[in-house]
């Protein structure tokens, strides 16, 4: 039987155990405090900025939305993050991915506070990483590290092959995993838009994340028997309709999708990848809701390192 991993269920715990923490913070008269800043009106990018400002609520954080307008001028958005870098009761922030032509995204970057960068995306954060030293996981990578834990799966001594080579979760991915630390010590390759043969990569390895984001780019036919597979790719395609649904897969749309007009695939061809998989995730409910209690569970830790309050977390 394929184990089709609950990532709703692993965050639901994993927010449980921040719950805990925001409590000891609070004792100390601390409320963790995380910013999101929207540039522009992109559909997905507007849902997950309120999807984040609704965990905050959920856990007893203190959440902050700024919006700009999409036609904003870079130096609005500075202003906004020196404003944000300079507010004691902002703990975290980060500014949604992606940002509109005329915004450089590094040197938005560049420009947050290190301590409060619970995307761990800074230039100094991303150092850390790599030298095997962060202060911030970023969220996505630091989610699949939990979901493989929740499933038992050690990456020690396996192969994994990552497809996708993205700043937020292909290189950073690569990096934890093959750290001489728990849920490291993987042999990692990692696939982009050059490889060849990319099939001889994925059906090769024993964990496969697909990070790449090309609907159902990873099928069956490109897996090995009892191969783990974890599916970053949330992308909003247009919905089946009825006729289509009723012979599709179990991982598909419903008539929710039909009445928004899109339904969300994984970058992995859910069902026939579930045919040889040990286990697999599911899109939705996957490593989406993790990405989100991981930021969460940065912003405890820039709290707790801010306001010098000692917190366990999970
Ligand atoms: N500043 C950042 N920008 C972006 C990041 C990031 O980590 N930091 N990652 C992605 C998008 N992302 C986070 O912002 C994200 C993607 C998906 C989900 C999620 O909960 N997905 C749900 C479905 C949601 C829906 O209904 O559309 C799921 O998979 O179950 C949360 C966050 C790019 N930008």
């Amino acid at each position: 039987m394929t184990n089709v991993i609950d990532g709703n269920a692993v965050a639901d715990g994993i927010r449980a155990d921040l719950e805990d923490c925001v409590d000891t913070l609070d004792n100390a008269g601390v409320t963790p405090g995380l910013a999101t800043v929207l540039v522009g009106d992109d559909p997905a990018s507007e849902t997950y900025v309120s999807m984040k400002q609704r965990d905050c609520e959920e856990v007893g954080m203190n959440g902050i939305h700024v919006e700009l307008d999409g036609d904003a001028a870079p130096d609005e958005l500075y202003d906004t993050i020196d404003d944000l870098n300079d507010d004691s009761s902002v703990h975290g922030y980060l500014v949604q991915d992606p940002v509109p032509d005329q915004i450089d995204y590094r040197e938005v970057i560049r420009r947050i506070d290190p301590a409060k960068d619970v995307d761990g995306f800074h230039p100094e954060n991303v150092g850390r990483l790599v030298a095997g030293d962060a202060r911030f996981k970023p969220c996505t990578p630091h989610g699949v590290q939990k979901l493989l834990d929740a499933a038992d799966v050690d990456p020690e001594g396996k192969d994994v092959t990552i497809v996708g080579r993205s700043r937020i979760v292909g290189k950073p991915l690569a990096n934890l995993l093959m750290q001489k630390t728990d849920g490291g010590n993987a042999t990692v390759t990692v696939c982009h838009s050059r490889t060849q043969d990319l099939a001889e990569k994925t059906r090769r390895a024993d964990i496969v994340v697909a990070a790449v984001g090309a609907p159902e780019l990873v099928d069956g036919s490109m897996l090995s028997e009892g191969t783990t597979v974890i599916d970053v790719g949330v992308n909003r395609v247009d919905a089946d309709t009825d006729e289509q649904r009723s012979s599709s897969s179990q991982n598909s749309s419903s008539s929710d999708d039909t009445e928004k007009g899109y339904e969300l695939v994984g970058d992995v061809e859910f069902d026939s990848a579930k045919e040889k998989a040990s286990a697999i995730t599911p899109v939705p409910g996957g490593v989406g809701p993790m990405t989100r209690a991981m930021l969460l569970y940065n912003t405890v830790k820039a709290a707790s390192q801010q306001e010098d309050v000692d917190v366990s977390l999970p």
